[in-house]
Formats: structure tokens, C-alpha cells, sequence
């Protein structure tokens, strides 16, 4: 049985809305960043302050690793995952990859209802998501489904990925 793996910049609704996805199909729910946190017993802005991102980035692909071979999973990952070929490779084999993207005002707006992304700690956040956006573009359109979730609710969000998963078989037509 395949996963629902979801890839998108900070604050484009991977986490939230995976979880209420999750719950809607009766999958389980897996975040690559509280997997981390969990194994590693350490939140990720300690993690970045004390050992920095490239030991973060490790810790992350470890993580997938593991949870790759899962089945049923709503796999909600972290913005970088994307960077490494290696992390995608494993999660696609056994997954479906859907992209959530969001304007960068959104992304503005609802990364800094919480600051809990070590990236996103500088002045001129704007300008950073600006660069890292630029910089991960491509690599977020490589996805099986796009869904832009500036104007919709999480709910909104979990109705389009059901109807792509029905689309594709991977979810019986009602219930
Ligand atoms: N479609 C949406 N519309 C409005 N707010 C959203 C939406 N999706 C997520 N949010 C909010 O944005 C913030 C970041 O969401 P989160 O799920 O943590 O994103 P990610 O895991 O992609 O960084 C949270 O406060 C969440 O409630
Ligand atoms: O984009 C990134 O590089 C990161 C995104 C974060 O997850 P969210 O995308 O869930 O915020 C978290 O993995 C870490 O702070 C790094
Ligand atoms: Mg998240």
C-alpha cells in the first residue's frame, strides 16, 4: 500500500494538514521533523544551534530511511528533505509525492505565528524565503500532484489530495 508523501516549503501546511489528511483516510501520520526530534531527544532549533544543519541534515535522512519502508503513512516532511536526491529516491519508491506550495506572503504570514524554523530566524525573512525558494523551486515541482494552498483551508487541501488519490487508485472510491 503506498504512502501520501507531502513536500513544500516552510509553512505551506505539510505538517497540519497531513495530520488531518491522515486521520480523514485512517492512515497513520508520520513528520519527518518530530521523528527527528523523538530519536534524537532534542528539539530542531537546538539541534541546528548546537551541531548546525548539515548534522541535521544527516539526522533527517536517517530518519527516512526508516520511515520509507512504512506503509499506509501520510509522510509529512520537512522543507530541505528535497535537497537530497537520496531522501526522494526512497520516499517516492513507496509513495506517491505531493507538492503543497503558497505564495510568499502566505508563507510569511504563517511562519511567524511560531518560530520553531532555525532558517527563518534573521531580519529580512522575506528576503530569505525569497533565496531559499529560489533556490528549492524546481525541486518542489517534481511532484506526482501540485496543490497551491494559499486561499484554502487545510480541509480544502485534504479534499483535493483525496480526490487525486481516488483518481489514482490509491484510495477506494467512498468511505
Ligand atoms: N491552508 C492553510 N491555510 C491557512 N493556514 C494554514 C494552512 N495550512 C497550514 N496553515 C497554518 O500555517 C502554519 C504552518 O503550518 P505547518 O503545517 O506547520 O506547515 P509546514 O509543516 O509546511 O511548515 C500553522 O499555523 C498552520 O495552522
Ligand atoms: O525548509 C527547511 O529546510 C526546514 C523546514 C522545517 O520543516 P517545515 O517545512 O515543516 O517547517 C524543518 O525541517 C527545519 O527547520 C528545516
Ligand atoms: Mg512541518
Amino acid at each position: 500500500m503506498k504512502n501520501v508523501i507531502l513536500i513544500g516549503f516552510m509553512g505551506t501546511g505539510k505538517t497540519s494538514t497531513g495530520r488531518l489528511l491522515a486521520n480523514r483516510v485512517g492512515y497513520s501520520f508520520i513528520d519527518t521533523d518530530n521523528k527527528i526530534e523523538a530519536v534524537n531527544k532534542m528539539s530542531i532549533p537546538e539541534m541546528f544551534q548546537k551541531y548546525g544543519e548539515k548534522y541535521f541534515r544527516e539526522r533527517e535522512t536517517e530518519v527516512i530511511e526508516t520511515i520509507a519502508k512504512y506503509h499506509h503513512a501520510v509522510i509529512s516532511t520537512g522543507g530541505g528533505v528535497v535537497l537530497n536526491p537520496h531522501n526522494m529516491n526512497l520516499l517516492s519508491q513507496n509513495g506517491v509525492v505531493v507538492s503543497l506550495t503558497a505564495s510568499i506572503d502566505s508563507i510569511l504570514e504563517r511562519t511567524s505565528r511560531r518560530n520553531s524554523r532555525p532558517l527563518l530566524e534573521t531580519v529580512d525573512r522575506r528576503k530569505v524565503i525569497e533565496e531559499l525558494l529560489k533556490a528549492r523551486i524546481e525541486f518542489y515541482h517534481k511532484a506526482d500532484c501540485v496543490i497551491d494552498t494559499s486561499n484554502i483551508s487545510p480541509l480544502q487541501v485534504t479534499d483535493k489530495i483525496i480526490d487525486f488519490m481516488r483518481k489514482g487508485g490509491i484510495l477506494r472510491a467512498r468511505g
